[in-house]
């Protein structure tokens, strides 16, 4: 099958993303190319490395590896120090090169390690979830969490390359699928209605991993995560589109606890029906939208609502105060993702924290308070 590239055009950052079964062999000059003379090391998440480490190793040679536990857990101070400490002991220059090969915990991870080692090295991602091949291993936003809330300490820091191999999905656990279509869906709902209608229909081949549907799934995903990133490559505008049904989500997550039962995805999933529950309380967005989006996520197994997730909850005013957090917010003022229709989105910060908190009361499965 021939490979599909998608160029992220941001100038002397730019950088492309290789897509396609067999793409790791296929690009291993590139990525020799990229590591040059300088000393390369892998960050790898753990199960990973145990389950495809031959064919990256096939690629690199024999190079130092670092491994981190499956889990957002991995995305602590703790295991930034450790893994920072080991790349400095691999010795590791500026002309370095960090190959993050794990799903989106350990892009995120290693990107930032990328971004700080010696004020940055090179870093390449080779994502092995379908959720880091189609959002998180582009557009260079890189972080770990704090216990103030996610990704709240981090960089934007581009990769030189993304290697999207769609092969390292077979091992993945139907969850986790499930986790990376949310993000697939995202892209629909922003702002491609006509996607969201291929999607109603191709969710079946996508998650049994066929091989058509999960290209045209992944390569229409990046195109248009690229044309956001190129952009508005710091999030001062348009790329906060992406953001859509995060500020929920993030806030989910924050409360079932990281390395909680949440994964990332999931609160995704209940956050984009959250998002459009809203803006249809708010009257932006008419219900028949709002009830396909539903209606489709129960279709594909995902949660629609804190009540359709097991490791789910919280009452609405902790997690208002979770959203209060969120990077995006300016002056104080929470800044929401919300919708006229599907594929229709707009970013506002015309958001009024009681009606909010009325809104959250009413969600299923919410907490009382
Ligand atoms: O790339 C972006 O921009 C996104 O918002 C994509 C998100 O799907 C991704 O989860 C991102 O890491 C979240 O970033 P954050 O700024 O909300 O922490």
């Amino acid at each position: 099958m021939t490979l599909t590239t998608v160029n992220v055009a941001l100038g002397p950052r730019s950088y492309d993303i290789v897509i396609g079964t067999g793409a790791l062999s296929a690009t291993a000059e590139r990525l020799t190319g990229i590591i040059g003379k300088g000393q390369p090391a892998i960050i790898a998440d753990e199960k990973v490395w145990g389950l495809h480490k031959d064919a990256l190793l096939a690629v690199t040679g024999d190079v130092p590896v670092i491994t981190v536990p499956s889990g957002e857990a991995s995305k602590s101070f703790a295991s930034y120090e450790r893994v920072m400490e080991a790349l400095l002991a691999a010795d590791l220059g500026r002309d370095g090169t960090i190959i993050a090969f794990g799903g989106g915990v350990v892009g995120d991870l290693a990107g930032f390690c990328a971004a700080t080692l010696k004020r940055g090295c090179q870093f390449v991602q080779v994502p092995t979830t379908l959720l880091a091949q189609v959002d998180s291993s582009v557009g260079g936003k890189t972080a770990i969490n704090s216990a103030a809330g996610k990704n709240l300490v981090g960089a934007f820091y581009q990769p030189k390359l993304v290697i999207i191999d769609t092969d390292l999905l077979k091992t993945l656990p139907e969850r986790e699928l499930k986790a990376g279509y949310a993000e697939v869906l995202k892209y629909g709902l922003l702002g491609d209605e006509v996607f969201f209608g291929w999607l109603e229909t191709a969710y079946k081949d996508i998650l049994e991993l066929d091989p058509l549907a999960v290209t045209r799934a992944i390569e229409t995903s990046c195109r248009e995560k690229a044309r956001l990133v190129a952009a508005d490559e710091q999030e001062a505008s348009v790329r906060a589109l992406l953001n859509l049904g995060h500020t929920f989500g993030h806030a989910i997550e924050a409360e079932a606890g990281y390395g909680g039962d949440v994964l990332h995805g999931e609160g995704v999933a209940i956050g984009m029906a959250m998002a459009f529950r809203y803006s249809t309380a708010l009257g932006r967005c008419p219900g028949q939208d709002t009830g396909r989006v539903e209606a489709h996520l129960k279709s594909a197994g995902m949660p629609a609502s804190l009540a359709d997730h097991p490791g789910a909850k919280g009452t609405a005013e902790a997690l208002l105060s979770w959203m209060g957090q969120d990077k995006k917010n300016v002056g104080g003022r929470l800044k929401l993702i919300l919708a006229r229709g599907i594929g229709d989105t707009y970013i506002t910060d015309d958001v009024d924290p009681d009606h909010l908190l009325s809104f959250l009361k009413q969600e299923p499965g919410i907490q009382p308070s």
